[in-house]
């Protein structure tokens, strides 16, 4: 089993078809360092889970992708998408966004119609169409799994939803946009296990048509959806491998300690 060198910096990589990949990446908050020189191939149309104890950074990290750290952080370093450098100043963020969709820990429906929520993104970027907007909000529905149980009722408030459905609303709401990639930051934490199972189900369904990274806690989870695992300690990604092998067969000590229980 071998030790991480934290003087040293890991290209985590997997073999495959990249869709993003962080090069450098290094956040600060103020003087907090939270993420040190992170350079991560994630894959296209794969579940990639990022796992590790509170406070490692994964959140941090997994917000990087789509520039929702400008606000409260600054953030070093290139996020190559489709060649070019997403995090450099002169890129449009809300284009960045509407390729990079985002779903929170707390599901964030709007307080409006469960309609509203799908049409507001789309008609605020030009789709105007009644039948295109019926079209998508339907597909998207279907696609997060949501639909057979909203279809007769999309003018009531999204509010009224179970935690759940909310949660595969907001799924629904950001890939009405047709992004390519998915950010699912713990999705499922504040969920019960029915619904946890559901949202699992889709993930796993939705990987066909996107690329998916999601910041989980579960390592049940992980190991259910995700096809690979990147471990982050202390700010470090420390491994990053197809799941199993993070699971079964990991090579650094530190992931060892965290899936067996040791810390975290
Ligand atoms: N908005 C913020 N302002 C200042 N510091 C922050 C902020 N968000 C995170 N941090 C700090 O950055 C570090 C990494 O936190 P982050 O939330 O990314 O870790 P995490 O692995 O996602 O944790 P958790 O699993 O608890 O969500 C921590 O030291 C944390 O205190």
């Amino acid at each position: 089993m071998k030790t991480y060198n934290f003087d040293e910096s890991y290209i985590a990589d997997v073999p495959g078809e990249k869709e993003i990949t962080a090069k450098d990446v290094q956040v600060f908050y103020g003087d907090n360092h939270a993420i040190f020189n992170a350079n991560l191939k994630f894959l296209r149309n794969k579940v990639t889970s990022l796992i590790g104890a509170s406070g490692s950074g994964k959140s941090t990290f997994l917000r990087c992708l789509n520039r929702m750290n400008d606000r409260i952080a600054t953030v070093k370093g290139e996020i190559d998408y489709q060649g070019t450098n997403i995090n450099s100043k002169n890129v449009n963020v809300y284009e960045v966004r509407k390729q990079i969709g985002m779903v929170f820990q707390r599901p964030n429906p709007f307080a409006k119609s469960i309609r509203e929520n799908m049409t507001f993104a789309l008609k605020e970027n030009g789709i105007k169409s009644k039948d295109k907007l019926e079209e998508r909000i339907e597909s998207s529905l279907k696609e997060a799994a949501l639909w057979d149980e909203v279809k007769d009722e999309l003018d009531k408030s999204a509010l009224a939803l179970s935690g759940g459905q909310q949660q595969r609303l907001c799924i629904a709401r950001a890939i009405a946009m047709r992004p390519n990639i998915l950010l699912l930051d713990e999705p499922c934490s504040a969920l019960d296990p029915i619904s946890t199972l559901k949202i699992e189900e889709t993930v796993v369904r939705l990987k066909e048509n996107y690329t998916i990274i999601i910041v989980t806690h579960n390592m049940g989870q992980a190991t259910r959806i995700s096809d690979y695992t990147a471990f982050f300690h202390l700010g470090h990604v420390i491994e990053y491998d197809a799941t199993k092998n993070i699971f079964e067969n990991p090579s650094m000590q530190a992931t060892s300690d965290y899936i067996s229980g040791d810390f975290g």
